[in-house]
């Protein structure tokens, strides 16, 4: 049985309101308590920063770095973890305001090739108050939760992902630009169509493995269940392979030139697919279901991509769970707790209320946040 990915030391410099902040953990659920204001999701942001790409807040790194140090300090993440090949070490940050568009990031000392590389020690996943309106949201949100969830499955789907969107900006430009040769755009479309339909197809799965999940533990699951499905890009074109994909998104674009260089953008492709949820029981879409409803149907997800994450990879991912204890009732919270624990999950969740966390018991490794810093908490919560 492989061992539990978890993080055992983390230690930031210079993150938000922590000057510097050294944390032992143990494989336990890391339970940050404290008032509002206080620093625990700034503390939860600096984990998600163990993943690539700009966390979960999506901060410029010039808003993480801490208020008032020095024009030319940075920040900087460490971890200790038992990773997905074994213990590893995991540093990342920014050295100075001034090169705050590249983040580094180091494995066991030695520079990483990319952010990607962090994926092969350990795959995250996160829930935050500001994903509440996801459902109602714009479907630009929801291509990004979907591409995370691939992202936790597939590490070759952000790279993927980048290449795309260059080509399509390249084609954007030619076409409005009224310069376009069309060997240099039969060139481009080529590529996008080729990477496309590779995005297309990895978001696909993603989404076919996750419904049929959710097939199998829709009946022990204490959250509703979602059906979910993708729609946007030659859904509804009956093709089965890549290569017929391929072909019809080529001419897709071929035909959409005048109204692509008219419009200023690529008007069909997989940048313009949708992550459509549905309330099953209710037969409704999420969009219309209480606020409740809603980040249960949520919850329900992450945790059936956990499962899918490990069913996949061996490993369970680190969840990182902001303000969610607070949204449940005592029963659901329970049942949020027994699961995470079959999944076997190092947790990080926030509240304001220790009580909130009582039924977690010895299975929580608790800490009370202040002004930025973090100190064990010795009782266990009343
Ligand atoms: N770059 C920064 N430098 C210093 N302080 C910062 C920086 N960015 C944010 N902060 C401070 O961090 C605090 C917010 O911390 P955080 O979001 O972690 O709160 P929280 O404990 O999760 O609270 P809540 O329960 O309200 O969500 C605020 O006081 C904010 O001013």
């Amino acid at each position: 049985m492989a061992q539990k990915v978890h993080i055992e030391r983390l230690k930031l410099t210079g993150f938000r309101n922590y000057a510097s902040q050294s944390l032992e953990l143990d494989a336990r659920h890391v339970v940050l308590v404290g008032d509002n204001g206080a620093g625990k999701t700034n503390l939860m942001e600096a984990v998600s920063l163990l993943s690539p790409g700009r966390g979960m807040r999506r901060a410029p790194y010039s808003d993480v770095i801490k208020a008032g140090s020095e024009p030319a300090s940075g920040f900087s993440i460490f971890a200790s973890l038992e990773g997905m090949a074994g213990p590893v070490d995991i540093g990342t940050g920014v050295d100075g305001l001034e090169e705050s568009g590249a983040r580094k990031v180091r494995i066991n000392g030695s520079p990483a090739r990319s952010a990607d590389d962090m994926l092969e020690h350990l795959r995250l996943l996160w829930l935050t108050p500001s994903m509440d309106g996801l459902f109602t949201g714009s479907a630009g949100d929801r291509r990004r939760f979907l591409d995370r969830l691939v992202l936790s499955v597939d590490p070759a789907h952000g790279s993927r992902a980048l290449s795309y969107e260059r080509a399509m900006r390249s084609r954007n430009r030619l076409l409005s630009e009224g310069r376009a040769d069309p060997t240099w755009l039969d060139g481009l479309e080529a590529q996008m169509s080729e990477l496309g339909v590779a995005m297309a197809m990895a978001r696909s799965e993603v989404v076919r493995l996750l419904s049929a999940l959710i097939d199998d533990s829709q009946a022990e699951s204490p959250f509703p269940a979602a059906s979910v499905r993708l729609e946007g890009f030659l859904e509804d074109e009956g093709l089965e392979t890549a290569s017929d994909m391929e072909v019809a998104f080529i001419d897709l674009m071929k035909h959409g030139r005048g109204r692509d260089a008219a419009a200023g953008r690529t008007l069909s492709g997989p940048h313009r697919m949708d992550l459509v949820v549905h309330h099953r029981a209710k037969a409704m879409p999420a969009a219309l279901s209480s606020t409740g409803e809603q980040k249960a149907l949520l919850i329900g997800i992450i945790l059936g991509h956990a499962q899918l994450v490990r069913s996949l990879t061996g490993h369970a991912p680190i969840l990182l769970l902001d303000e969610v204890a607070a949204h449940l009732d005592e029963g659901r919270r329970a049942a949020l707790f027994d699961l995470i624990e079959t999944l076997d999950c190092q947790a990080f969740m926030t509240g304001t209320d220790a009580a909130m966390f009582g039924s977690l018991g010895p299975r929580g490794q608790m800490f009370e946040v202040s002004e930025g810093r973090a100190t064990p908490r010795r009782e266990a919560a009343s």
